[in-house]
């Protein structure tokens, strides 16, 4: 059946604005293609068995998995920032989708314009997807945070519209981890200053309040990922470990768990910060925190730039009372590489700048080729299999939802995907539709007001698929429905 056969199905009603919100709705979720007659795509030719495609599978009962593909391959728009790996950008190129790569983050309006077409965005920490940013992304159905952070995503609203959002949970932490090592033998050395020193050709041998850090303790805030995995590497140089966690959790090793904040302040000689950006660690080192520190003792943050309050420990670095800091994320940070560390980007950081034993570092925590390379596989790959499969695992604000590939087998199988407000009385109405056609396989689960169902409907033709999207789309509690066939 040719494609326009499908498309004369598809009742067209216009927008105000000239445009067409089926067309549209159908580009965001069916076919990328916004030229109404190609609105619907007839099915493609499923890949030969022995054609040379690199994620040919096979399922656990060996059978070949069929890729889906619901898109015609170039169709697929995809925007990457911030210079995300070149693995990444193989992937996705591999699969045949159209992927515009820039190495910087862009400023707001900007991002507006060239979200709008886009059906896939790639981030790292710098690029704000903001409610009024995510308004703009009219095709957008997925976004990748190449990096571990998701603070700089509005993750509720992009949940709302049926935005999903993945990271790279671990693939950085161990880079982080290594850094921070480095600091604390650098701060309890002075090395910095003495580097500095040495640039400008002055030769200054002092051993005064130089120390090893055999047998002193470092305190750990959010014990995750990076937090464990540092406490390794520090008892591994005969420190003593301690942690605060909101969550009880095991120590590795010796280490041992705190139960307040302010114990954890008033023992380590060594304080480092690794917890997300939320509400609750705004600011958690203020005034009164750096105060309960010992003094002498050091302060490392390569978490969020906001879980310090800067003003503050500029104050206490001058007093003498902190000994030195290492600081690797700011409140503000340049959407690119250049001479931006100045009072413009932030009010302080000519303050910062003039303080002694203060390594300052432009949030280079994650970057490693190690970190990049392995990030870049694991966030493409997560795009691709929600692309083409809408599998949701390891999404971070959906319901986790997979089902097996259909395989060769199957060539008459569509895939139904269902994002819809989680309210009484939508799976019924959902069922009753999909009850007309033989459903092989259904997964559904729900996170927070958005459910997500996922179908496997066997024996099903073209016309059947344009009527089961129209009459799905006819919901009312609908965010976003994809049929992948
Ligand atoms: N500088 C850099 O380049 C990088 C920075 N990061 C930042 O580091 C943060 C931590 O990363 P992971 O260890 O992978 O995260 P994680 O999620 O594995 O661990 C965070 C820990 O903090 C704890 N926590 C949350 N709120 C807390 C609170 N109010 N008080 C005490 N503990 C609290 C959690 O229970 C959890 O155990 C990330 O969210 C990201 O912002 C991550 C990677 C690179
Ligand atoms: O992984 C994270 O959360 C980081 O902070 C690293 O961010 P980046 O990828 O360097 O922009």
């Amino acid at each position: 059946m040719p494609a326009s056969a499908l498309t004369e199905n598809i009742k067209i009603p216009q927008k105000q604005n000239g445009e067409n919100s089926v067309r549209r709705e159908v580009s965001r979720s069916l076919s990328i293609s916004t030229s109404p007659h190609d609105a619907f795509h007839h099915r493609q030719p499923s890949m030969g068995l022995e054609g040379s495609s690199p994620t040919l599978r096979r399922t656990t009962t060996g059978a070949v998995a069929k890729q889906l593909k619901p898109f015609r391959e170039q169709d697929v728009k995809i925007l990457l920032l911030e210079n995300v790996n070149q693995t990444g950008r193989d992937i996705l190129q591999g699969q045949g989708y159209q992927v515009e790569f820039l190495k910087s983050s862009l400023p707001e309006d900007q991002l507006i314009e060239k979200i709008k077409d886009v059906h896939v965005i790639g981030i790292r920490s710098k690029t704000k997807l903001t409610s009024r940013v995510l308004a703009a992304a009219k095709n957008l159905i997925v976004i990748g945070c190449f990096c571990i952070g998701t603070n700089q995503v509005d993750l509720q609203y992009a949940a709302s519209h049926g935005i999903c959002v993945f990271n790279s949970p671990f693939s950085n932490s161990r880079s982080v981890a290594e850094l921070v090592i480095c600091e604390i033998i650098a701060l309890a050395r002075q090395l910095g200053d003495r580097s500095n020193e040495m640039h400008r050709g002055t030769w200054n041998k002092v051993s005064a309040k130089c120390w090893e850090v055999r047998g002193k303790t470092l305190g750990i805030i959010g014990y995750g990922h990076i937090g464990s995995q540092l406490s390794v590497l520090a008892e591994s140089m005969g420190m003593d470990v301690i942690y605060y966690d909101v969550v009880n959790l095991m120590g590795m090793g010796n280490a041992r768990q705190v139960p307040s904040l302010d114990q954890l302040l008033s023992t380590a000689d060594f304080v480092t910060c690794h917890v997300p950006e939320l509400p609750e660690t705004m600011n958690m080192i203020s005034k009164h925190q750096l105060d309960t520190m010992k003094q002498g003792s050091y302060l490392i943050n390569a978490s969020r730039g906001s879980v310090v309050d800067i003003p503050a420990l500029v104050d206490a670095m001058r007093a003498g009372h902190i000994a030195g800091a290492a600081l690797d994320v700011y409140p503000a940070e340049p959407a690119g590489n250049g001479d931006y560390f100045t009072n413009e980007l932030n009010p302080w950081a000519e303050d910062l700048r003039s303080l002694k034993n203060l390594i300052l570092t432009p949030h280079i925590g994650g970057s490693t080729e190690e970190a990049q390379s392995a990030i870049g596989v694991e966030v493409a790959d997560a795009l691709v299999r929600y692309v083409n499969e809408g599998v949701t695992v390891g999404a971070v604000n959906m319901p986790e939802v997979s089902l097996r590939s259909l395989t060769m087998d199957e060539p008459n199988h569509a895939r139904v995907i269902f994002i819809h407000q989680n309210v009484p009385g939508v799976l019924r109405r959902v069922n009753e539709i999909l009850g007309d056609h033989n459903v092989d396989k259904q997964m559904t689960d729900s996170r927070g007001d958005v459910a997500y169902l996922m179908a496997d409907v066997s024996s099903v033709r073209d016309e059947d698929i344009a009527q089961l999207y129209r009459e799905l789309e006819s919901l009312k509690e609908r965010i976003i429905t994809r049929i992948l066939y």
